[in-house]
């Protein structure tokens, strides 16, 4: 009846989704997102990527029993499913992917007669595959990839169109009723049969090797001498190591930028123990471009006083208060430099050359067998990525729609700038801690031309929210796939969520597919921050934004456009809210949502689909 279905709802609500079900709770509850209805029974659950985290509460969801669709996917919920889900018995659609469920296979799912279609991928279940599924005589889809399975793939006796179990620790046979799926429904995983290759040798009879066993033998030992031969090899390195330290110190001039740890931030100052003295003389001397050259040198520079401002991959970035006349600059600090010295200095000398107004320039680096620094103007307003997720009293000053919408054009132009130098210059690592701002929230782009030289050493994570599905290596990022990085930025402002990191438990989305789920089903309007639903005559210029971003972020780099297209286009659409009257601003409740905008907004349909499974 309508009073348990609402409080289902809500007990619901309250377990997962208090910050993310944004509902009227006065409002009937066939009007909520994500609740369908058909006349007055609620048939249609659906939140996907809705950022819903938490357990999913017991002896809620079964009260629903005129659902036929369950939609959670790509949330992070996480425990195990609660066996009251078995009392659905309309339930023919049941969509839990991209979440961290974990424990055994769900037994009382197979009572789910009417189930058509169960998608369980990308979630943390372990143990065997049960045969149970066997009783799920409609099932036509089951997707139970990337998982922590094991054990081998009953033979279900099924007629399924779709299957897939692939990246699971499954061992054994394919049963001969699963011979039909495709190879990738099993990829990842020691298997063999059809449609894999044949299970030739196993049980072979006693005396005689099997070819797999003779291979399986003489890799092992070559594998054993060259894991010995390895260690010897380090043992010495360590000696040698050891020694020429000795011989250094004995000398008194080991070059150390010895600044301070996180915890004397502020307190004590950048110092050199002392440039190596017997090194060559342009070793011990910063390299300057531009008009800077010679407001300073490296013993200011190692006098300033220091705190750090971040870890980020390539090293840790300080800001450096010089003595003399108070100049403040940021000093990075690199870690791994993967090219040699004369590479370092030409790569170093194509930075310095670049100008922009946009784009953070390279004042001065310093390059010894120690330490490389690289010497940047300080950007006082600090980055993008922390005005929109930090949580310092400056951080949470509202950005509205001019601001985002000339940070997104500054740092188009700067990047499209880069990549007209050469058609194979790329900025490699553009994310929204790299959009720094000024004191007026210009946006100024920086760490061009470090994923070339460095290797991501400390938190490879961060970027890969921005990275280009094509990219396997990030020190050789294309013009392409600097678009779809700027892509995710572009949605990163509109929608005010930071995007996904590798790991499914952190915080943050895979901003592409959220968007485009909900722009598939019609909820354009919710993508937004609520912060910009405040500008409602511009509405038109966020949603040709939104496309946009799309279009950066399709998966195929030849479907995005240029990075020069993309600025021409922000410039149109700046161009086009510029001409509106200003509107005053509009009071967003955000307690239920339930003065937010509720109008849907239309967007190509056409947008890139991703290999999103429902
Ligand atoms: N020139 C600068 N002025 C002010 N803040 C800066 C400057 N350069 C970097 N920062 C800030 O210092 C912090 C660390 O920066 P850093 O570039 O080392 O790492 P990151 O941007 O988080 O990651 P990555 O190394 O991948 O670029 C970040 O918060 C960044 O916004």
């Amino acid at each position: 009846d309508l009073e348990s279905d609402r409080s289902a709802l809500s007990a619901l609500r309250s377990a997962v989704g208090g910050r993310s079900l944004l509902w009227n709770l006065s409002a009937p509850h066939c009007s909520w997102t994500g609740i369908i209805c058909d006349k007055d029974q609620i048939v249609e659950l659906r939140f996907p990527g809705m950022g819903l985290s938490g357990t999913l509460p017991a002896g809620v969801l079964g009260n629903l029993t005129t659902v036929q669709t369950i939609s959670l996917r790509y949330n992070a919920l996480s425990g195990s499913i609660p066996p009251d889900i078995a009392d659905i018995s309309a339930l023919r659609n049941l969509y839990l992917q991209g979440n961290a469920f974990s424990g055994e296979m769900p037994s009382f799912l197979f009572s789910l007669q009417n189930l058509v279609r169960l998608n369980l991928a990308s979630n943390k279940f372990s143990g065997p595959i049960p045969s149970g599924f066997s009783n799920l005589t409609r099932l036509k889809t089951l997707y139970l990839e990337q998982n922590q399975l094991n054990g081998s793939i009953p033979d279900l006796n099924l007629k399924l169109d779709q299957f897939n179990v692939s990246y699971n620790n499954l061992t054994g046979s394919v049963p001969s009723s699963l011979s039909g799926m495709p190879r990738s429904a099993f990829e990842g995983m020691p298997l063999c049969g059809s449609p894999l290759k044949s299970c030739n040798g196993t049980g072979g009879s006693g005396r005689k090797l099997s070819g797999g066993a003779i291979t399986g033998i003489v890799i092992g030992s070559v594998l054993g001498l060259l894991f010995i031969l390895l260690i010897l090899f380090f043992l010495c390195r360590k000696k040698s190591a050891t020694k020429e330290a000795k011989d250094a110190g004995g000398a008194g001039e080991q070059t150390a930028f010895d600044i301070p740890r996180e915890k004397e931030v502020g307190a004590s100052s950048v110092r050199s123990v002392s440039s190596r003295g017997e090194g060559k003389s342009d070793n011990k001397s910063l390299v300057f471009f531009g008009k800077q050259k010679g407001a300073f040198d490296l013993e200011d520079l190692l006098r300033a006083s220091a705190e750090v401002l971040g870890k980020g991959t390539f090293g840790t970035t300080y800001k450096a208060a010089l003595e003399m006349g108070g100049m403040v600059i940021a000093v990075k600090r690199l870690k791994e430099v993967v090219v040699s010295e004369k590479e370092f200095r030409e790569k170093m000398k194509e930075i310095g050359e670049v100008e922009h107004e946009n784009l953070v320039p390279l004042r001065a680096y310093y390059f010894n067998r120690d330490e490389k620094l690289l010497v940047y103007d300080y950007m006082p307003t600090g980055s993008l990525s922390a005005l929109l997720h930090g949580n310092t009293a400056l951080a949470r000053t509202p950005l509205n729609w001019d601001t985002r919408s000339s940070i997104a054009l500054g740092a188009a132009r700067a990047i499209a700038h880069l990549h007209s130098r050469s058609p194979t210059a790329s900025h490699g690592n553009i994310k929204s801690s790299n959009v720094l701002l000024t004191k007026s929230y210009e946006p100024r782009v920086s760490d061009f031309g470090l994923a070339h030289i460095a290797s991501p050493t400390s938190t490879p994570s961060r970027v890969s929210g921005y990275r280009a599905p094509e990219v396997t290596d990030t020190q050789k990022v294309s013009q392409k796939a600097d678009v779809y990085s700027f892509g995710v930025l572009l949605l990163e402002l509109l929608t005010g969520k930071a995007p996904a990191n590798s790991h499914l438990n952190e915080e943050g989305v895979d901003l592409p597919r959220w968007v485009q789920s909900v722009v598939r089903e019609e909820w354009t309007a919710e993508v937004f921050d609520l912060e910009l639903l405040r500008y409602q005559d511009v509405e038109e210029d966020m949603v040709q934004l939104l496309q946009l971003a799309l279009d950066c972020t399709s998966q195929h780099p030849d479907k995005r456009p240029s990075m020069a297209a993309v600025a021409t286009r922000i410039e149109e659409i700046c161009r086009s809210s510029s001409a509106q009257e200003p509107d005053p601003p509009r009071h967003v409740d955000n307690a239920d949502g339930s003065s937010q905008s509720q109008q849907t907004f239309s967007i190509d349909s056409a947008a890139p689909s991703s290999s999103l499974k429902e």
